[in-house]
């Protein structure tokens, strides 16, 4: 069992973690929550003897104090973490990542044991035993990184954001894979953002403010807590596919925002300031335009061109005649060359003609010199 009481840390002058208390259990699955900085890392960092502050308080590992241990000793003691970014090694095959897991005492004498463990476990690692870890997906790389700390033979294994950059797919297969850790006595120990799926698999819970640990309760109870809802699982921030919680009420800012105001004015329709209905004054003016054009005869249509002034129809009709003549007197486009027929050869330089001169700018280039080992001097690459 991983007992942390009065767990305090300090980076100089800042306190990031204040008289922490948190347990795990043999085989239990505890979630640590909290906002960016509230000291969630710091915890798991105090606990696996990597902090860079100063950690006060007490830590012990089925009764071993921690306290003061090195990393590596505290790794022998039966704490593994996985840090935050995986920290696997990408050059490396996925069994030389998971052997390099096993260079504990404890883990060392059982290496085989663990290694079938591992993947018996996860299977997938065994399939890809010889593939560069580097070339592997995120959540197999989660995965390898996940076994590599198993191969420590670890009782409490704490991880940092597992989920970090995974899909909401490959999530789920994570969690369900630390769900199988616990089924081996392991206590796991994590950080995470994902609320909503780390409760989901988890017993027991712990939320983080400002360097204190503000709440415990069990997973069932935290996902059900409305200000846990809130202020992790998204519950009225839109993303209501967090939880279920009852159907949340308008809130009142945004009702009066958008709320049908009473009018401030009495209003006065348009029928009663004209004294006659704004229909019938449609229907009145779409009558009097028929009328009118069932009026209009041929004969009043050519008294109205006749009015048009003959000068200026005179000086329109030259206009298109003097245009038509332009068009006429046109010298005819050239026959179009035949694509096909061969070039006709290029005609000699005529030396008389100046060569026009193009001036070209170029991005001043770049030399590389190399010193000599000698140091006498250096040598153009
Ligand atoms: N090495 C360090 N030196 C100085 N301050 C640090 C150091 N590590 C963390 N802190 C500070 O301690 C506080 C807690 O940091 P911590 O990393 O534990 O937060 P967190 O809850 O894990 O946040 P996040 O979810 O963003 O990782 C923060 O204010 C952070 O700036």
């Amino acid at each position: 069992m991983l007992e942390m009481s009065n767990v305090t840390v300090r980076y100089g002058q800042h306190r990031a973690l204040e008289n922490a208390h948190v347990t795990v259990g043999k085989g239990e699955i505890v979630v640590i929550l909290g906002a960016n900085g509230a000291g969630k890392s710091t915890l798991l960092k105090a606990a696996s003897g990597i902090c860079e502050g100063a950690v006060t308080g007490d830590i012990r590992l089925d009764g071993t104090a921690l306290n003061g241990l090195s990393a590596n000793r505290i790794v022998d003691a039966g704490l593994a973490l996985v840090p935050e970014g995986r920290g696997v090694f990408p050059d490396l095959t996925v069994r030389e990542n998971l052997t390099l897991g096993a260079y504990a005492p404890r883990a060392r004498d059982d290496e085989k044991m663990t290694l079938d463990r591992v993947y018996s476990l996860f299977p997938k690692l065994a399939e890809r035993s010889r593939q560069i870890v580097g070339t592997m997906s995120g959540g197999e790389q989660q995965m390898v990184a996940i076994g590599r700390a198993m191969m420590s033979n670890p009782t409490i294994l704490t991880l940092d954001e597992p989920s970090l950059g995974l899909s909401p797919l490959l999530s789920k297969e994570l969690f369900q894979n630390l769900a199988r850790v616990r089924e081996l006595g392991i206590g796991v120990l994590m950080v995470e953002q994902n609320a909503k799926q780390s409760l989901a698999i988890a017993d027991r819970g712990y939320l983080i403010e400002n360097a204190h640990v503000v709440h415990q309760d069990s997973a069932a109870n935290l996902m059900n807590d409305p200000a846990v809802q809130a202020a992790y699982l998204g519950v009225g921030s839109g993303d209501e596919s967090a939880a279920t919680p009852p159907a949340p009420e308008m809130p009142e800012t945004v009702s009066e925002a958008f709320a049908l105001r009473p009018r401030s004015q009495k209003t006065i329709s348009a029928d009663s300031i004209l004294g006659r209905s704004v229909d019938d004054l449609v229907a009145a003016a779409g009558r009097q335009s028929v009328a009118a054009t069932i009026q209009k005869r041929p004969d009043q249509k050519q008294a109205q061109t006749a009015t048009v002034p003959t000068d200026r129809l005179a000086a329109a009709l030259a206009d298109i005649e003097r245009s038509a003549r332009a068009a006429r007197n046109r010298p005819k486009p050239q026959p179009r060359p035949d694509r096909y027929a061969p070039s006709p050869p290029p005609a000699p330089p005529t030396e008389a003609k100046p060569r026009p001169v193009i001036e070209v700018y170029r991005a001043p280039r770049v030399e590389v010199y190399r010193r000599q080992p000698d140091g006498s001097g250096f040598e153009r690459k």
